[in-house]
């Protein structure tokens, strides 16, 4: 059986069991399991804190984990990210009361709160700030207030909660994450590495499927090279003649989120009979 770790709660659970639930495979029906086995698909899911999937990868008693891009770099375990989920999106920031730091240089001899000391070490040793941290589980943005620090370092999804504090971002975004798959380095799941493929495979359809619609039309056949620039498709449209003289039907894949724009541009071009639809699942 491949073993896979997916978050158990937190940011990335519900987002993490939804896409696999669409990929084809059992999720658990309730928040308490914390493994599933899926006979049909043969794999073994257990249901980790997201915190400590890149351990337990690592390890190499699992052969796959979801996770964040941010706490797998926090672990610092020996994995590596495979695929990018697109859901679970952050930035990772510092934040001040307004007037403390013009730029993270000020932030010598100050307190950094935070619940990611790995990225913040790293992040300070790289720029050459001389900082003191203290690690908190949660609720960071209140250690300013309490005076257990001057600057926080958290995870920034609306800005709401900085918002909320009275703070202000400072410096650059220190990473940008999202949910990821990852696995150990150059590892070989042996007898499971067909499924380890085959289940990147089935997340790769995953996203294309939601990123993609598929664009059906009608155009005279002379107008037929300015409506392929339009819709090039991923490899080449397929091109069918119509019963009515000097007429085809084109079908490509269009990016979801430019498809009204490109329906407006072929409808523009005389087009007609423009329709898109979903896609459910695909294998590229
Ligand atoms: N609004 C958010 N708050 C926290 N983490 C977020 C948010 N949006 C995305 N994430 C991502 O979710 C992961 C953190 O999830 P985790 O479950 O550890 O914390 P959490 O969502 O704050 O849950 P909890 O506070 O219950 O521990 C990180 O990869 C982080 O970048
Ligand atoms: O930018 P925002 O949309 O406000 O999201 C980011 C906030 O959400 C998380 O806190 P959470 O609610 O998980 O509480 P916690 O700090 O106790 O983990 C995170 O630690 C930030 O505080
Ligand atoms: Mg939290």
């Amino acid at each position: 059986m491949l073993r896979i770790a997916v978050p158990n709660k937190g940011s990335l659970s519900d987002r993490a069991s939804a896409m696999l639930r669409e990929a084809g495979y059992q999720q658990r029906k309730e928040a308490k399991e914390l493994v599933l086995v899926d006979p049909g698909n043969a794999v073994e899911f257990f249901y980790l804190r997201p915190r400590d999937i890149a351990v337990y990868v690592s390890s190499g008693r699992l052969d796959l984990g979801i996770t964040g891009r941010d706490l797998l770099v926090e672990s610092g375990a020996n994995a590596e990210e495979v695929l990018a989920l697109g859901f679970g999106r952050s930035t990772f920031r510092y934040a001040v009361k307004p007037g403390w730091a013009r730029d993270t240089a000020d932030f010598d001899g100050l307190t950094i709160a935070t619940s990611y000391e790995g990225i913040v070490a790293k992040h300070l040793a790289a720029s050459g700030i001389q900082a003191s941290v203290v690690h908190l589980d949660g609720a960071v943005e209140t250690a300013i207030e309490l005076g257990v620090a001057q600057v926080v370092a958290d995870v920034v999804e609306t800005g709401t909660s900085l918002r909320n504090a009275g703070l202000e971002v400072i410096g650059e975004p220190v990473m940008e994450s999202e949910a990821v798959v990852i696995r150990r380095p150059g590892a070989d799941a042996g007898s499971q590495e067909a499924k380890a493929r085959q289940f990147l495979r089935r997340l790769k359809g995953v996203l294309v499927a939601g990123a993609y619609v598929m664009m059906d039309y009608d155009c005279r056949a002379e107008d037929l090279e300015g409506a392929v620039a339009l819709t090039p498709g991923l490899e080449a449209p397929t091109v069918s003649p119509l019963h009515n003289e000097g007429w085809v039907a084109v079908r490509a894949m269009v990016p979801a989120a430019e498809a009204q724009r490109i329906m407006d541009d072929l409808y523009e071009l005389g087009a007609r009979a423009i329709l898109t639809t979903a896609i459910h699942a695909c294998r590229l």
